[in-house]
Protein backbone atom coordinates (compact mmCIF):
# COMPACT_ATOMS: atom_id res chain seq x y z
CA UNK A 1 0.00 0.00 0.00
CA UNK A 2 1.29 3.39 -0.84
CA UNK A 3 2.47 5.53 2.04
CA UNK A 4 0.21 8.38 0.99
CA UNK A 5 -2.86 6.11 1.16
CA UNK A 6 -1.93 4.94 4.69
CA UNK A 7 -1.35 8.54 5.77
CA UNK A 8 -4.66 9.53 4.22
CA UNK A 9 -6.48 6.78 6.15
CA UNK A 10 -4.80 7.76 9.44
CA UNK A 11 -5.66 11.43 8.88
CA UNK A 12 -9.26 10.56 8.03
CA UNK A 13 -9.49 8.50 11.22
CA UNK A 14 -8.06 11.42 13.22
CA UNK A 15 -10.47 13.80 11.58
CA UNK A 16 -13.45 11.57 12.43
CA UNK A 17 -12.20 11.20 16.01
CA UNK A 18 -11.69 14.96 16.28
CA UNK A 19 -15.14 15.71 14.90
CA UNK A 20 -16.68 13.11 17.25
CA UNK A 21 -14.79 14.65 20.19
CA UNK A 22 -15.82 18.17 19.17
CA UNK A 23 -19.47 17.07 18.93
CA UNK A 24 -19.10 15.29 22.29
CA UNK A 25 -17.65 18.44 23.87
CA UNK A 26 -20.41 20.56 22.37
CA UNK A 27 -23.10 18.20 23.68
CA UNK A 28 -21.53 18.03 27.15
CA UNK A 29 -20.97 21.82 27.04
CA UNK A 30 -24.61 22.35 26.07
CA UNK A 31 -25.88 20.02 28.78
CA UNK A 32 -23.67 21.35 31.55
CA UNK A 33 -23.42 25.05 30.63
CA UNK A 34 -26.35 26.12 32.86
CA UNK A 35 -25.02 23.93 35.68
CA UNK A 36 -21.57 25.50 35.37
CA UNK A 37 -22.95 28.96 36.07
CA UNK A 38 -24.46 27.93 39.42
CA UNK A 39 -22.03 25.17 40.35
CA UNK A 40 -21.09 26.93 43.62
CA UNK A 41 -24.58 26.38 44.98
CA UNK A 42 -24.62 23.04 46.83
CA UNK A 43 -26.60 20.12 45.46
CA UNK A 44 -26.28 16.58 44.17
CA UNK A 45 -24.33 15.93 40.96
CA UNK A 46 -26.78 16.23 38.05
CA UNK A 47 -26.97 13.28 35.65
CA UNK A 48 -26.60 14.04 31.95
CA UNK A 49 -29.94 14.83 30.33
CA UNK A 50 -32.19 14.06 33.31
CA UNK A 51 -30.48 16.19 35.94
CA UNK A 52 -32.23 15.27 39.21
CA UNK A 53 -35.51 14.00 37.81
CA UNK A 54 -34.63 10.52 39.04
CA UNK A 55 -34.65 11.92 42.61
CA UNK A 56 -38.11 13.35 42.00
CA UNK A 57 -39.23 9.91 40.81
CA UNK A 58 -37.66 8.30 43.90
CA UNK A 59 -38.93 10.66 46.65
CA UNK A 60 -41.91 12.37 45.01
CA UNK A 61 -42.42 16.00 46.08
CA UNK A 62 -40.70 15.22 49.43
CA UNK A 63 -37.49 15.43 47.44
CA UNK A 64 -37.20 19.12 48.33
CA UNK A 65 -37.40 18.44 52.07
CA UNK A 66 -34.87 15.62 51.67
CA UNK A 67 -32.46 17.92 49.80
CA UNK A 68 -32.97 20.77 52.27
CA UNK A 69 -31.98 18.47 55.12
CA UNK A 70 -28.90 17.37 53.22
CA UNK A 71 -27.69 20.60 51.57
CA UNK A 72 -29.19 23.39 53.66
CA UNK A 73 -31.74 26.11 52.85
CA UNK A 74 -30.36 26.96 49.40
CA UNK A 75 -29.51 24.22 46.95
CA UNK A 76 -29.60 23.22 43.30
CA UNK A 77 -32.24 21.01 41.73
CA UNK A 78 -31.94 20.20 38.02
CA UNK A 79 -35.10 19.70 35.96
CA UNK A 80 -33.33 17.96 33.13
CA UNK A 81 -30.77 20.46 31.90
CA UNK A 82 -32.37 23.43 33.67
CA UNK A 83 -31.00 24.14 37.15
CA UNK A 84 -33.34 25.61 39.73
CA UNK A 85 -31.83 27.35 42.71
CA UNK A 86 -34.21 26.30 45.46
CA UNK A 87 -34.74 28.51 48.47
CA UNK A 88 -36.23 26.86 51.56
CA UNK A 89 -35.75 29.37 54.36
CA UNK A 90 -38.21 32.04 55.51
CA UNK A 91 -35.65 34.89 55.64
CA UNK A 92 -34.19 34.02 52.23
CA UNK A 93 -37.70 33.81 50.74
CA UNK A 94 -38.38 37.27 52.13
CA UNK A 95 -35.20 38.45 50.42
CA UNK A 96 -36.15 36.95 47.04
CA UNK A 97 -39.89 37.65 47.10
CA UNK A 98 -40.04 40.98 48.91
CA UNK A 99 -36.79 42.83 49.64
CA UNK A 100 -35.18 42.21 46.26
CA UNK A 101 -38.37 42.06 44.27
CA UNK A 102 -36.95 44.44 41.66
CA UNK A 103 -34.38 41.75 40.83
CA UNK A 104 -37.04 39.01 40.73
CA UNK A 105 -40.09 40.69 39.19
CA UNK A 106 -41.06 37.79 36.89
CA UNK A 107 -41.65 34.07 36.97
CA UNK A 108 -39.45 31.77 34.97
CA UNK A 109 -41.43 30.40 32.06
CA UNK A 110 -41.38 26.62 31.75
CA UNK A 111 -41.20 25.30 28.19
CA UNK A 112 -44.78 23.91 28.04
CA UNK A 113 -46.12 27.45 28.50
CA UNK A 114 -44.02 29.11 25.82
CA UNK A 115 -46.30 27.83 23.07
CA UNK A 116 -49.66 28.50 24.60
CA UNK A 117 -50.80 32.13 24.16
CA UNK A 118 -53.89 31.49 26.24
CA UNK A 119 -51.68 30.61 29.20
CA UNK A 120 -48.87 32.98 28.36
CA UNK A 121 -50.80 36.22 28.07
CA UNK A 122 -52.47 36.11 31.48
CA UNK A 123 -51.03 37.97 34.45
CA UNK A 124 -49.17 34.91 35.69
CA UNK A 125 -46.60 34.78 32.91
CA UNK A 126 -46.66 38.38 31.74
CA UNK A 127 -43.50 40.25 32.60
CA UNK A 128 -42.00 43.70 32.97
CA UNK A 129 -43.95 46.92 32.64
CA UNK A 130 -46.84 45.16 30.88
CA UNK A 131 -47.37 43.10 34.05
CA UNK A 132 -47.28 46.21 36.29
CA UNK A 133 -49.80 48.06 34.14
CA UNK A 134 -52.09 45.04 33.73
CA UNK A 135 -52.03 44.20 37.43
CA UNK A 136 -52.80 47.80 38.45
CA UNK A 137 -55.57 47.95 35.90
CA UNK A 138 -57.39 44.86 37.15
CA UNK A 139 -56.68 45.31 40.85
CA UNK A 140 -59.97 47.11 41.50
CA UNK A 141 -61.87 43.88 40.79
CA UNK A 142 -60.18 42.24 43.74
CA UNK A 143 -60.81 45.07 46.20
CA UNK A 144 -62.95 44.20 49.25
CA UNK A 145 -65.73 46.55 48.12
CA UNK A 146 -66.11 44.65 44.82
CA UNK A 147 -65.69 41.24 46.45
CA UNK A 148 -68.51 42.02 48.87
CA UNK A 149 -70.88 42.42 45.92
CA UNK A 150 -70.08 38.87 44.80
CA UNK A 151 -71.42 37.23 47.98
CA UNK A 152 -74.97 36.60 46.70
CA UNK A 153 -73.78 34.91 43.49
CA UNK A 154 -71.14 32.88 45.37
CA UNK A 155 -73.72 31.82 47.96
CA UNK A 156 -76.22 30.74 45.30
CA UNK A 157 -73.59 28.57 43.55
CA UNK A 158 -72.67 27.00 46.89
CA UNK A 159 -76.31 26.39 47.86
CA UNK A 160 -76.93 24.75 44.50
CA UNK A 161 -73.86 22.56 44.92
CA UNK A 162 -74.95 21.52 48.42
CA UNK A 163 -78.20 20.14 46.96
CA UNK A 164 -76.06 17.38 45.51
CA UNK A 165 -75.43 16.12 49.04
CA UNK A 166 -79.11 15.61 49.82
CA UNK A 167 -79.79 11.91 50.37
CA UNK A 168 -76.20 10.93 49.58
CA UNK A 169 -74.19 8.67 51.85
CA UNK A 170 -70.90 9.37 50.20
CA UNK A 171 -69.50 11.97 47.82
CA UNK A 172 -66.33 12.63 45.89
CA UNK A 173 -65.85 16.10 47.27
CA UNK A 174 -62.93 16.92 44.94
CA UNK A 175 -65.29 16.69 41.97
CA UNK A 176 -68.11 18.63 43.57
CA UNK A 177 -65.80 21.40 44.76
CA UNK A 178 -64.14 21.78 41.35
CA UNK A 179 -67.54 22.10 39.70
CA UNK A 180 -68.89 24.79 42.01
CA UNK A 181 -65.64 26.78 42.28
CA UNK A 182 -65.65 26.81 38.47
CA UNK A 183 -69.29 27.94 38.50
CA UNK A 184 -68.42 30.75 40.92
CA UNK A 185 -65.66 31.89 38.57
CA UNK A 186 -67.90 31.51 35.53
CA UNK A 187 -70.19 34.09 37.14
CA UNK A 188 -67.40 36.35 38.42
CA UNK A 189 -65.20 36.26 35.33
CA UNK A 190 -67.56 35.75 32.39
CA UNK A 191 -70.93 36.67 33.90
CA UNK A 192 -72.12 33.26 32.69
CA UNK A 193 -73.74 30.36 34.51
CA UNK A 194 -71.74 27.26 33.60
CA UNK A 195 -74.21 25.19 35.63
CA UNK A 196 -71.67 22.49 36.38
CA UNK A 197 -72.84 21.86 39.93
CA UNK A 198 -76.55 21.74 39.23
CA UNK A 199 -78.19 18.76 40.87
CA UNK A 200 -78.92 15.94 38.47
CA UNK A 201 -82.52 14.66 38.45
CA UNK A 202 -83.23 11.30 40.03
CA UNK A 203 -85.89 8.78 38.98
CA UNK A 204 -87.97 9.86 42.02
CA UNK A 205 -88.40 13.40 40.68
CA UNK A 206 -91.61 14.42 38.90
CA UNK A 207 -91.71 15.03 35.15
CA UNK A 208 -91.30 18.82 35.37
CA UNK A 209 -88.26 18.51 37.56
CA UNK A 210 -86.76 15.96 35.20
CA UNK A 211 -87.42 18.27 32.22
CA UNK A 212 -85.77 21.24 33.92
CA UNK A 213 -82.87 19.01 34.83
CA UNK A 214 -82.59 17.78 31.22
CA UNK A 215 -82.47 21.37 29.90
CA UNK A 216 -80.01 22.24 32.56
CA UNK A 217 -77.91 19.24 31.60
CA UNK A 218 -77.78 20.39 27.96
CA UNK A 219 -76.45 23.78 29.09
CA UNK A 220 -74.12 22.12 31.53
CA UNK A 221 -72.93 19.78 28.81
CA UNK A 222 -71.95 22.67 26.54
CA UNK A 223 -70.12 24.38 29.38
CA UNK A 224 -68.63 21.16 30.57
CA UNK A 225 -67.05 20.63 27.12
CA UNK A 226 -65.36 23.96 27.62
CA UNK A 227 -64.35 23.06 31.16
CA UNK A 228 -63.16 19.61 30.12
CA UNK A 229 -60.85 21.34 27.71
CA UNK A 230 -59.86 23.76 30.41
CA UNK A 231 -59.03 20.94 32.83
CA UNK A 232 -57.13 19.11 30.12
CA UNK A 233 -55.18 22.25 29.20
CA UNK A 234 -54.32 22.81 32.86
CA UNK A 235 -53.39 19.30 33.86
CA UNK A 236 -51.35 18.57 30.75
CA UNK A 237 -48.90 21.32 31.66
CA UNK A 238 -46.89 18.87 33.66
CA UNK A 239 -43.45 19.72 34.87
CA UNK A 240 -42.23 16.22 35.53
CA UNK A 241 -41.66 13.28 33.20
CA UNK A 242 -45.34 12.47 32.77
CA UNK A 243 -46.16 15.26 30.30
CA UNK A 244 -46.36 14.99 26.50
CA UNK A 245 -43.37 13.71 24.56
CA UNK A 246 -42.32 17.20 23.42
CA UNK A 247 -42.52 18.45 27.01
CA UNK A 248 -40.33 15.57 28.18
CA UNK A 249 -37.85 16.20 25.37
CA UNK A 250 -37.97 19.92 26.20
CA UNK A 251 -37.03 19.17 29.81
CA UNK A 252 -34.00 17.27 28.62
CA UNK A 253 -32.95 19.31 25.58
CA UNK A 254 -34.92 22.56 25.47
CA UNK A 255 -33.85 23.46 21.90
CA UNK A 256 -35.62 20.32 20.65
CA UNK A 257 -38.93 21.11 22.34
CA UNK A 258 -40.39 23.29 19.57
CA UNK A 259 -39.29 21.15 16.58
CA UNK A 260 -40.62 18.04 18.35
CA UNK A 261 -43.87 19.79 19.16
CA UNK A 262 -44.31 20.93 15.58
CA UNK A 263 -43.93 17.35 14.31
CA UNK A 264 -45.84 15.56 17.07
CA UNK A 265 -48.85 17.87 17.02
CA UNK A 266 -49.52 16.64 13.49
CA UNK A 267 -49.75 13.00 14.63
CA UNK A 268 -53.27 12.28 15.81
CA UNK A 269 -52.43 9.74 18.49
CA UNK A 270 -49.95 11.88 20.42
CA UNK A 271 -50.54 13.85 23.62
CA UNK A 272 -49.00 16.85 21.82
CA UNK A 273 -51.74 16.64 19.18
CA UNK A 274 -54.41 16.63 21.88
CA UNK A 275 -52.82 19.52 23.80
CA UNK A 276 -52.55 21.57 20.61
CA UNK A 277 -56.13 20.79 19.60
CA UNK A 278 -57.47 21.66 23.04
CA UNK A 279 -55.48 24.89 23.29
CA UNK A 280 -56.61 25.99 19.84
CA UNK A 281 -60.27 25.19 20.52
CA UNK A 282 -60.13 26.80 23.93
CA UNK A 283 -58.50 29.89 22.42
CA UNK A 284 -61.16 30.06 19.69
CA UNK A 285 -64.00 29.71 22.18
CA UNK A 286 -62.55 32.43 24.36
CA UNK A 287 -62.05 34.72 21.37
CA UNK A 288 -65.66 34.11 20.39
CA UNK A 289 -66.92 34.99 23.87
CA UNK A 290 -64.84 38.19 23.88
CA UNK A 291 -65.95 39.13 20.35
CA UNK A 292 -69.63 38.60 21.23
CA UNK A 293 -69.34 40.67 24.38
CA UNK A 294 -67.50 43.42 22.47
CA UNK A 295 -70.26 43.49 19.87
CA UNK A 296 -72.88 43.65 22.65
CA UNK A 297 -71.01 46.55 24.15
CA UNK A 298 -71.00 48.45 20.88
CA UNK A 299 -74.78 47.94 20.64
CA UNK A 300 -75.46 49.02 24.22
CA UNK A 301 -72.46 50.46 26.10
CA UNK A 302 -74.58 51.57 29.07
CA UNK A 303 -75.84 48.01 29.69
CA UNK A 304 -72.31 46.66 29.71
CA UNK A 305 -71.19 49.25 32.22
CA UNK A 306 -73.81 47.89 34.62
CA UNK A 307 -72.28 44.42 34.47
CA UNK A 308 -69.73 43.64 37.15
CA UNK A 309 -68.13 40.51 35.76
CA UNK A 310 -64.41 40.68 35.04
CA UNK A 311 -64.77 40.47 31.25
CA UNK A 312 -67.25 43.36 31.07
CA UNK A 313 -65.22 45.49 33.48
CA UNK A 314 -62.13 44.95 31.34
CA UNK A 315 -63.92 45.72 28.10
CA UNK A 316 -65.26 48.92 29.65
CA UNK A 317 -61.77 49.82 30.97
CA UNK A 318 -60.37 49.16 27.51
CA UNK A 319 -62.52 51.88 26.02
CA UNK A 320 -61.52 54.45 28.64
CA UNK A 321 -58.33 55.66 26.92
CA UNK A 322 -55.82 55.01 24.14
CA UNK A 323 -53.16 53.30 26.29
CA UNK A 324 -55.74 50.84 27.70
CA UNK A 325 -56.84 50.04 24.16
CA UNK A 326 -53.24 49.33 23.15
CA UNK A 327 -52.61 47.20 26.22
CA UNK A 328 -55.84 45.26 26.45
CA UNK A 329 -55.99 43.75 22.99
CA UNK A 330 -58.60 40.99 22.58
CA UNK A 331 -56.01 38.19 22.97
CA UNK A 332 -54.87 39.60 26.32
CA UNK A 333 -58.46 40.08 27.45
CA UNK A 334 -59.23 36.43 26.58
CA UNK A 335 -56.16 35.21 28.43
CA UNK A 336 -56.79 37.38 31.51
CA UNK A 337 -60.43 36.31 31.76
CA UNK A 338 -59.63 32.67 31.24
CA UNK A 339 -56.85 32.91 33.80
CA UNK A 340 -59.49 33.19 36.51
CA UNK A 341 -60.54 29.64 35.79
CA UNK A 342 -57.00 28.51 35.44
CA UNK A 343 -55.66 30.11 38.61
CA UNK A 344 -58.75 30.18 40.76
CA UNK A 345 -60.81 27.01 40.35
CA UNK A 346 -58.47 24.07 41.00
CA UNK A 347 -56.58 25.93 43.76
CA UNK A 348 -59.70 26.93 45.68
CA UNK A 349 -61.36 23.54 45.16
CA UNK A 350 -58.26 21.69 46.36
CA UNK A 351 -57.79 23.86 49.45
CA UNK A 352 -61.43 23.61 50.50
CA UNK A 353 -61.40 19.86 49.94
CA UNK A 354 -58.27 19.37 52.03
CA UNK A 355 -59.85 21.44 54.82
CA UNK A 356 -63.03 19.31 54.83
CA UNK A 357 -61.02 16.11 54.63
CA UNK A 358 -58.73 17.10 57.50
CA UNK A 359 -61.61 18.30 59.66
CA UNK A 360 -63.42 15.01 58.94
CA UNK A 361 -60.41 13.20 60.37
CA UNK A 362 -60.28 15.39 63.50
CA UNK A 363 -63.62 15.38 65.37
CA UNK A 364 -62.22 17.70 68.09
CA UNK A 365 -61.53 20.34 65.42
CA UNK A 366 -64.93 19.74 63.89
CA UNK A 367 -66.67 20.24 67.24
CA UNK A 368 -64.97 23.59 67.81
CA UNK A 369 -65.67 24.71 64.26
CA UNK A 370 -69.36 23.76 64.45
CA UNK A 371 -69.67 25.74 67.69
CA UNK A 372 -68.31 28.83 65.94
CA UNK A 373 -70.49 28.42 62.87
CA UNK A 374 -73.69 27.60 64.80
CA UNK A 375 -72.98 30.50 67.16
CA UNK A 376 -73.12 32.97 64.29
CA UNK A 377 -76.88 32.77 63.93
CA UNK A 378 -79.73 30.99 62.16
CA UNK A 379 -78.85 28.83 59.15
CA UNK A 380 -80.37 31.21 56.63
CA UNK A 381 -78.36 34.21 57.81
CA UNK A 382 -75.81 34.75 55.05
CA UNK A 383 -72.65 36.34 56.47
CA UNK A 384 -71.57 39.70 55.08
CA UNK A 385 -67.99 40.32 53.93
CA UNK A 386 -67.29 41.93 57.30
CA UNK A 387 -68.80 38.98 59.20
CA UNK A 388 -66.55 36.66 57.23
CA UNK A 389 -63.51 38.66 58.22
CA UNK A 390 -64.26 39.09 61.90
CA UNK A 391 -66.69 36.44 63.15
CA UNK A 392 -64.99 33.22 62.09
CA UNK A 393 -61.49 33.26 63.59
CA UNK A 394 -61.34 29.50 64.08
CA UNK A 395 -62.38 28.84 60.48
CA UNK A 396 -59.50 31.14 59.50
CA UNK A 397 -57.12 28.97 61.48
CA UNK A 398 -58.53 25.76 59.99
CA UNK A 399 -57.99 27.04 56.44
CA UNK A 400 -54.45 28.22 57.18
CA UNK A 401 -53.56 24.90 58.78
CA UNK A 402 -55.05 23.00 55.80
CA UNK A 403 -52.93 25.10 53.42
CA UNK A 404 -49.84 24.40 55.51
CA UNK A 405 -50.61 20.70 55.70
CA UNK A 406 -51.45 20.21 52.03
CA UNK A 407 -50.25 23.25 50.04
CA UNK A 408 -51.80 23.62 46.61
CA UNK A 409 -48.67 25.37 45.29
CA UNK A 410 -45.64 23.93 47.09
CA UNK A 411 -43.20 25.78 44.78
CA UNK A 412 -43.11 29.42 43.70
CA UNK A 413 -41.07 30.43 40.67
CA UNK A 414 -39.00 33.54 40.01
CA UNK A 415 -36.26 34.49 37.54
CA UNK A 416 -33.29 36.72 38.36
CA UNK A 417 -32.96 39.74 36.06
CA UNK A 418 -29.34 40.67 36.87
CA UNK A 419 -26.32 39.19 38.58
CA UNK A 420 -26.86 39.04 42.35
CA UNK A 421 -25.72 37.29 45.50
CA UNK A 422 -28.35 35.29 47.36
CA UNK A 423 -27.61 33.35 50.55
CA UNK A 424 -23.87 33.91 50.00
CA UNK A 425 -23.85 32.52 46.44
CA UNK A 426 -23.31 34.71 43.36
CA UNK A 427 -26.02 33.94 40.81
CA UNK A 428 -25.92 35.05 37.17
CA UNK A 429 -28.71 36.91 35.35
CA UNK A 430 -31.40 34.52 34.18
CA UNK A 431 -31.08 32.06 37.10
CA UNK A 432 -34.34 30.36 37.94
CA UNK A 433 -34.84 30.85 41.68
CA UNK A 434 -37.72 28.88 43.12
CA UNK A 435 -39.03 29.21 46.66
CA UNK A 436 -40.28 26.13 48.47
CA UNK A 437 -43.15 27.08 50.81
CA UNK A 438 -44.08 23.38 50.90
CA UNK A 439 -40.79 22.66 52.69
CA UNK A 440 -41.15 25.68 55.01
CA UNK A 441 -44.62 24.55 56.13
CA UNK A 442 -43.15 21.30 57.45
CA UNK A 443 -40.16 22.90 59.22
CA UNK A 444 -40.36 22.07 62.95
CA UNK A 445 -38.53 25.32 63.76
CA UNK A 446 -41.64 27.27 62.82
CA UNK A 447 -44.23 24.52 63.12
CA UNK A 448 -43.53 22.18 66.06
CA UNK A 449 -44.81 18.64 65.37
CA UNK A 450 -45.39 19.52 61.72
CA UNK A 451 -47.16 16.23 60.98
CA UNK A 452 -49.95 17.08 63.46
CA UNK A 453 -53.01 18.91 62.09
CA UNK A 454 -53.58 21.61 64.73
CA UNK A 455 -55.37 24.80 63.59
CA UNK A 456 -54.71 26.39 67.03
CA UNK A 457 -51.09 26.93 65.97
CA UNK A 458 -52.45 29.91 63.99
CA UNK A 459 -54.29 31.41 66.98
CA UNK A 460 -53.10 35.05 66.86
CA UNK A 461 -52.86 35.06 70.66
CA UNK A 462 -50.95 31.78 70.85
CA UNK A 463 -47.23 31.56 71.58
CA UNK A 464 -46.51 29.51 68.44
CA UNK A 465 -48.00 32.16 66.15
CA UNK A 466 -46.20 35.01 67.92
CA UNK A 467 -42.84 33.26 67.75
CA UNK A 468 -43.10 32.29 64.10
CA UNK A 469 -41.21 34.03 61.30
CA UNK A 470 -43.67 36.22 59.34
CA UNK A 471 -42.69 34.49 56.09
CA UNK A 472 -42.80 30.94 57.44
CA UNK A 473 -45.96 30.25 55.45
CA UNK A 474 -47.18 31.89 52.27
CA UNK A 475 -49.74 29.67 50.55
CA UNK A 476 -50.78 32.58 48.32
CA UNK A 477 -47.25 33.51 47.34
CA UNK A 478 -45.09 36.38 48.40
CA UNK A 479 -44.45 40.07 47.74
CA UNK A 480 -45.94 42.20 44.95
CA UNK A 481 -46.35 39.14 42.73
CA UNK A 482 -48.46 37.24 45.29
CA UNK A 483 -51.89 35.85 44.37
CA UNK A 484 -54.26 38.59 43.28
CA UNK A 485 -57.26 36.38 44.05
CA UNK A 486 -56.39 35.62 47.69
CA UNK A 487 -59.31 37.53 49.24
CA UNK A 488 -61.67 36.18 46.60
CA UNK A 489 -60.62 32.62 47.45
CA UNK A 490 -60.84 33.10 51.22
CA UNK A 491 -64.29 34.65 50.93
CA UNK A 492 -65.48 31.76 48.79
CA UNK A 493 -63.94 29.05 50.98
CA UNK A 494 -65.40 30.54 54.16
CA UNK A 495 -68.86 30.90 52.65
CA UNK A 496 -68.68 27.31 51.43
CA UNK A 497 -67.48 25.84 54.72
CA UNK A 498 -70.15 27.75 56.65
CA UNK A 499 -72.89 26.60 54.30
CA UNK A 500 -71.82 22.94 54.25
CA UNK A 501 -71.27 22.65 58.02
CA UNK A 502 -74.63 24.23 58.76
CA UNK A 503 -76.22 21.19 57.15
CA UNK A 504 -73.71 18.34 57.15
CA UNK A 505 -70.64 16.84 58.74
CA UNK A 506 -68.26 14.49 56.98
CA UNK A 507 -66.11 11.45 57.67
CA UNK A 508 -63.40 10.01 55.44
CA UNK A 509 -64.88 7.16 53.44
CA UNK A 510 -63.47 3.69 54.20
CA UNK A 511 -63.09 3.36 50.40
CA UNK A 512 -60.53 6.17 50.37
CA UNK A 513 -56.83 5.41 50.73
CA UNK A 514 -55.07 6.75 53.82
CA UNK A 515 -52.85 8.69 53.67
CA UNK A 516 -54.30 10.16 50.49
CA UNK A 517 -52.30 10.06 47.28
CA UNK A 518 -51.71 13.24 45.32
CA UNK A 519 -50.83 14.24 41.79
CA UNK A 520 -48.54 17.21 41.35
CA UNK A 521 -49.25 19.21 38.25
CA UNK A 522 -49.30 23.01 38.16
CA UNK A 523 -51.58 22.68 41.18
CA UNK A 524 -51.67 19.71 43.58
CA UNK A 525 -54.73 17.46 43.53
CA UNK A 526 -56.04 14.27 45.11
CA UNK A 527 -55.10 11.38 42.86
CA UNK A 528 -58.32 9.46 43.43
CA UNK A 529 -60.50 12.25 44.74
CA UNK A 530 -61.41 12.96 48.38
CA UNK A 531 -64.23 10.56 49.16
CA UNK A 532 -66.25 11.64 52.16
CA UNK A 533 -69.20 10.10 53.95
CA UNK A 534 -72.00 12.63 54.27
CA UNK A 535 -73.90 12.89 57.57
CA UNK A 536 -76.89 15.20 57.72
CA UNK A 537 -77.10 17.39 60.80
CA UNK A 538 -80.50 17.56 62.52
CA UNK A 539 -80.47 20.82 64.41
C1 LIG B 1 -56.97 28.78 47.66
C2 LIG B 1 -56.91 29.36 46.47
C3 LIG B 1 -55.66 29.91 45.83
C4 LIG B 1 -54.36 29.65 46.11
C5 LIG B 1 -53.77 28.72 47.17
C6 LIG B 1 -53.57 30.45 45.18
C7 LIG B 1 -52.19 30.47 45.16
C8 LIG B 1 -51.45 31.27 44.31
C9 LIG B 1 -50.02 31.32 44.29
C10 LIG B 1 -49.10 30.52 45.21
C11 LIG B 1 -49.64 32.19 43.32
C12 LIG B 1 -48.21 32.56 42.96
C13 LIG B 1 -47.81 33.75 43.80
C14 LIG B 1 -46.34 34.10 43.73
O1 LIG B 1 -45.71 33.78 42.74
O2 LIG B 1 -45.84 34.70 44.67
C15 LIG B 1 -50.85 32.72 42.72
C16 LIG B 1 -50.87 33.66 41.70
C17 LIG B 1 -52.02 34.09 41.09
N1 LIG B 1 -53.31 33.76 41.45
FE1 LIG B 1 -53.87 32.55 42.96
N2 LIG B 1 -54.41 31.16 44.38
C18 LIG B 1 -55.70 30.87 44.74
C19 LIG B 1 -56.86 31.39 44.20
C20 LIG B 1 -56.91 32.31 43.17
C21 LIG B 1 -58.12 32.90 42.63
C22 LIG B 1 -59.53 32.60 43.15
C23 LIG B 1 -57.75 33.72 41.60
C24 LIG B 1 -58.60 34.58 40.70
C25 LIG B 1 -59.86 34.81 40.88
C26 LIG B 1 -56.30 33.66 41.51
C27 LIG B 1 -55.54 34.36 40.58
C28 LIG B 1 -54.16 34.40 40.57
C29 LIG B 1 -53.40 35.17 39.62
C30 LIG B 1 -53.96 36.01 38.48
C31 LIG B 1 -52.05 35.00 39.95
C32 LIG B 1 -50.86 35.64 39.25
C33 LIG B 1 -50.58 36.98 39.93
C34 LIG B 1 -49.46 37.79 39.29
O3 LIG B 1 -48.56 37.22 38.69
O4 LIG B 1 -49.50 39.02 39.42
N3 LIG B 1 -55.83 32.80 42.48
N4 LIG B 1 -51.94 32.14 43.33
Amino acid sequence: MEISTVLGAILAEYAVTLVAMAVGFLVVGYLYEPYWKVRHVPGPVPLPLIGHLHLLAMHGPDVFSVLTRKYGPIFRFHMGRQPLVMVADAELCKEVGVKKFKNFPNRSMPSPITNSPVHQKGLFFTSGSRWTTMRNMILSIYQPSHLATLIPSMESCIERAAENLEGQEEINFSKLSLSFTTDVLGQAAFGTDFGLSKKLASSDDDEDTRKIAADTCAEAKASSEFIKMHVHATTSLKMDMSGSLSIIVGQLLPFLHEPFRQVLKRLRWTADHEIDRVNLTLGRQLDRIVAERTAAMKRDPAALQQRKDFLSVMLTARESNKSSRELLTPDYISALTYEHLLAGSATTAFTLTTALYLVAKHPEVEEKLLREIDGFGPRDRVPTAEDLQTKFPYLDQVLKEAMRYYPSSPLIARELNQQLEIGGYPLPKGTWVWMAPGVLGKDPKNFPEPEVFRPERFDPNGEEEKRRHPYALFPFGIGPRACIGQKFAIQEMKLSAIHFYRHYVFRPSPSMESPPEFVYSIVSNFKNGAKLQVIKRHI
